[in-house]
């Protein structure tokens, strides 16, 4: 089409269909990019796609154009799964618009702060779990990071990491993810008369409905227990516990009332594993360099000291600790080609064309990759962030950067920032004072085992294969330390198991702190 952003060359109907990328597309991207520029565009069937690496292009078409740029590109398996009533992957419409004010509202700043003590008591679990139990840490965060999500939405928490809603989420989830992922089942965006084929021939109709029994189970079921929680008057605060008490408050009709039961879902979705991958890629990542673990050891020592843990609050006196979290987030941002907008009407940007109903990518990965504007980019350098604001090298153009690029773009961007945030500071400072990440030791051998710093998941989430890390304790003044704290947080956490199963019941019961 005239007009259109470069692209690679394409074949007659099919477009670039088939040398668009199956797995780790934000490679094939960031390559792309170096040919054809900072914007560049794609055809797969009649549909145009837009991938854009330049920070500045993306602020001018997805933030100052926003209001035409903020929808999302048709895809049905997410619409039989989800029933349309997912926030992630609606369309730009007024119900989008409804309850994504609603979810903001939910998770300011503000609203945040009021959620401190089950943020902090979560975060000392971890703590706790990773003296008694080291060898399972991928499995603590991912505990952790639902149970916050839990404890705040929905009022209840998972205190052991065998525990049912959470393996009932991460099995959920995977199945989920499986069955999202381009190429595992023919393109009915592409092709919408696949519709109608009969169900022997097409085996993702079945899936798709599994997928969808297993989320309603999961989700309808946390907006219930908060409305029994009311019920008999045993309330503890959470945000849906507020939805149901509120109701005129909200306007609430037969949609939104179907809108708030996916509520809780949508926000263990959105911010589960993007979470955990942050905090494993953490580890992965100072695990292979030492001195930074060193300097940062040494500036966590001056400011926290040996007689406290850290909290919330000290984070603004640690300058490196926080551009060790940049530098994670710059070499490996969780979502490295965001989540796809759309355009509803025709745009322009860079005296470029961009058509009505263009999928819009942004490629993250490129952005921070990018051998123009960082010394090199695949070194894990915190310190480039204390000479420059964004870590660039002089003469670097910077008009376009914000250290939040890695929760999206205009109207779309994540609303889970401000929680996402709190966890991976608090997580990270913890981390920093109580422990040692290194190398774990192969007994055989004698030799430290190689933890790959290249070696991913396919799928949205950049997610680490698993690894093994040694993770030991300073030293026995800061052991006691995370064991009084978990003692003391048993105060916080017994609000949020009021409605515990048997067997959780039964751990919570072995362990210290409860009288
Ligand atoms: C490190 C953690 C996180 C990262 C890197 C992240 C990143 C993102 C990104 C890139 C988007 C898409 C933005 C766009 O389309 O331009 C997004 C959307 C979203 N995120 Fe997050 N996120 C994180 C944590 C969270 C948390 C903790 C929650 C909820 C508690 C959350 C809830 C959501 C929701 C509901 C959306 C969809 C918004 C919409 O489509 O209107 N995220 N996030």
């Amino acid at each position: 089409e005239p007009g259109l952003p470069p692209g690679p060359p394409t074949t007659p109907l099919l477009g670039n269909i088939l040398q668009f990328p199956k797995e780790y597309a934000h490679l094939k991207f960031t390559q792309w990019a170096k040919e054809y520029g900072g914007i560049f565009s794609l055809k797969v069937g009649r549909g145009t796609v837009i991938i854009i690496s330049d920070p500045r292009i993306a602020r001018d078409l997805l933030e100052h154009k926003g209001a035409t740029t903020a929808s999302r590109p048709p895809f049905y398996i997410g619409e039989v799964v989800t029933g349309g009533n997912s926030l992630i992957l609606m369309q730009n419409t007024p119900t989008w618009r409804r309850v994504r004010r609603l979810a903001h509202n939910l998770l300011t700043k503000e609203q945040c702060a009021k959620h401190k003590p089950i943020q902090a008591a979560e975060a000392t679990q971890v703590m706790y779990d990773f003296l008694k139990d080291p060898e399972h840490f991928s499995s603590h965060i991912g505990r952790y990071t639902n149970s916050v999500i839990t404890s705040i939405m929905a009022g209840f928490r998972s205190p052991r990491k065998g525990g049912a809603d959470v393996v009932d989420f991460f099995n959920f989830v995977h199945r989920w993810a499986r069955l999202a992922t381009p190429g595992a089942h023919p393109s009915i965006d592409l092709f919408p008369i696949l519709k109608y084929m009969p169900e022997r021939w097409a085996a993702w109709k079945m899936e798709a409905r599994e997928v969808r029994s297993m989320q309603q189970k999961l989700y309808f079921g946390t907006l219930d227990r908060c409305a029994a929680r009311i019920a008999e008057e045993r309330q503890n605060g959470s945000f849906l516990e507020d939805i149901v008490k509120d109701l005129d408050k909200y306007g609430l009709d037969r949609e939104m009332a179907a809108l708030q039961r996916y509520l809780c879902g949508v926000m263990l979705e959105g911010g589960t594993e993007t979470s955990s991958t942050f905090l494993l890629n953490f580890i992965l990542l100072i695990m292979n360099y030492q001195e930074v673990q060193e300097k940062a050891w040494e500036e966590i020592g001056r400011v926290i000291g040996e007689d406290r843990s850290p909290v919330l609050d000290d984070w603004e006196r640690l300058p490196y600790v926080q551009a060790i979290v940049k530098e994670v987030f710059r070499l490996r941002p969780p979502l490295p080609v965001a989540v796809p907008h759309y355009t509803t009407a025709d745009e322009s940007v860079e005296s470029y064309f961009i058509p009505k109903d263009s999928t819009v990518i942004v490629n993250i990965w490129a952005m921070g990759h990018d051998a123009d504007a960082f010394d090199d980019p695949e070194v894990f350098n915190p310190a480039r962030f204390l000479t420059s604001e964004f870590g660039t090298k002089p003469g670097a153009d910077d008009s376009g950067r914000r250290h939040d690029l890695h929760f999206g773009y205009g109207r779309r961007f994540c609303v889970g920032l401000h929680l996402a945030n709190d966890a991976i500071r608090l997580n990270v400072m913890n981390y920093l004072w109580a422990f040692t990440f290194r190398r774990a030791i192969n007994t055989k051998t004698n030799t430290p085992v190689p933890a790959d710093i290249d070696n991913y998941h396919d799928g949205m989430v950049l997610c680490p294969q698993p690894f093994v890390c040694d993770i030991q304790p300073r030293n026995v003044e800061r052991a006691q330390i995370i064991e009084r704290d978990f003692a003391g947080a048993r105060r916080v956490f017994e609000q949020f198991e009021q409605e515990l199963g048997p067997e959780d019941a039964a751990f919570v019961r072995s362990l210290p702190g409860r009288f």
